[in-house]
């Protein structure tokens, strides 16, 4: 466990009514819940202007919110402190000021975990790892096709179905056509993939284009298991990145399942063990996330600009660009990791 990016400022000193802080620390609320912080982002930002949403520790259940005015950050805390917030399930948030900790503002990565070159050793079931799956002339010719849709920190592409941020979910009412031709070579590559036995099912409909400038990230999640089937690629184009792997403890799973009327999990302090894992993913590689990698393990991309893998510096000068290839699901998921899954969940509150 590392030092927290952020501390809870001295007695009597930013407490509410007291010294106003621009960053608020929100209890019971995070990944680990099945909020991300792309969420958390979101509905805060009604009070203005949000920074940044982070991890206030290892739990995924305690985020930091960092606004750019202090007004914003006591509007929140007024508003959403001990109270059920509706925009996450009627879920109670327990909400403090907090102080940046300046000895850990280094960007120098994920001091933690280390990173590996290859799936093979990270003991994943279900994750794999391709280099040079395009070439660098494909490369080339793909990147920059297509029109971007900007979001806050980085821009998109949606094909096939218009992915919504907001849910999480894809409509699939709307179908926006075929997946373009540019992209036909790597899905026939893709469907040669050593360990798919049976690629004629693979059928992928759904791709997500992502830039992300230098040094930006991704907040942790699981694609959701009701909107996509078990494989997902990614190739990664450009730039490379750090890819980060996070399983969450039983306990905090069983939290996020349960509702916000449930009193016994609205202490997240039991829910702090997880375990870590890390990948570099260099230009031109592909991704395959399936199995346990793909239901049951968070991924994340770290907010740096620089890395360290091996022994070595990587710096991420240049944006990357990432091709995810999925293929939207039709009815609920059947998985067999129920404990993070959406289709039982919603299966659940229907029986209550
Ligand atoms: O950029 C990537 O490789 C991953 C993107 C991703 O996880 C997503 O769009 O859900
Ligand atoms: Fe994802």
């Amino acid at each position: 466990m590392g030092l927290p990016r952020f501390v809870r400022p001295k007695k009597g000193k930013g407490v509410k009514g007291d010294l106003v802080r621009p960053n608020i620390y929100v209890a019971n609320c995070g990944p680990a819940l099945g909020i991300s912080h792309d969420q958390i982002a979101s509905v805060f930002s009604s009070f203005g202007e949000v920074h940044g949403v982070y991890a206030a520790d290892e739990s995924g259940a305690r985020v930091i919110v960092s606004f750019s005015l202090e007004t914003s950050a006591q509007a929140a805390l007024n508003a959403f402190h001990a109270r059920p917030c509706p925009h996450f399930g009627d879920r109670t948030l327990h909400i403090r000021y907090s102080l940046l900790h300046p000895s850990t503002t280094t960007q120098v990565n994920n001091e933690y975990v280390p990173v590996s070159l290859a799936a093979s050793v990270l003991n994943i079931p279900g994750l794999y790892l391709l280099h040079d799956f395009v070439s660098a002339k494909e490369e080339q010719a793909r990147i920059d096709v297509g029109s971007w849709k900007s979001l806050s920190k980085r821009r998109v592409q949606h094909y096939g179905y218009e992915f919504c941020y907001d849910t999480r979910n894809v409509d699939t009412k709307q179908h926006l056509g075929e997946l373009p031709s540019f992209v036909s070579p790597i899905i026939e590559r893709i469907s040669l993939f050593p360990i798919l036995d049976n690629s004629a099912s693979l059928c992928l409909d759904q791709l997500t284009v992502n830039e992300y400038p230098s040094g930006v990230g991704l907040s942790p999640h699981i694609d959701t298991h009701s909107a996509f089937e078990g494989l997902i690629f990614s190739l990664s184009l450009a730039g490379p990145c750090i890819m980060e792997f996070r399983k969450y403890s039983e306990g905090a799973v069983l939290a996020k399942a349960a509702s916000s009327t449930d009193m016994k999990i609205e202490n997240p302090d039991s829910c702090s063990n997880l375990l870590r894992r890390a990948i570099y993913l260099p230009p031109r590689s592909m991704l395959l996330l399936s199995g346990e990698a793909r239901y049951a393990w968070h991924h994340y991309i770290p907010h740096h600009k620089i890395d360290m893998v091996k022994d070595s510096v990587i710096r991420r000068g240049s944006r990357r660009v990432s091709f995810t290839f999925r293929k939207v699901r039709t009815g609920p998921c059947h998985c067999e990791f129920p404990m993070y899954c959406d289709s039982r969940k919603t299966k659940r509150d229907s029986d209550r």
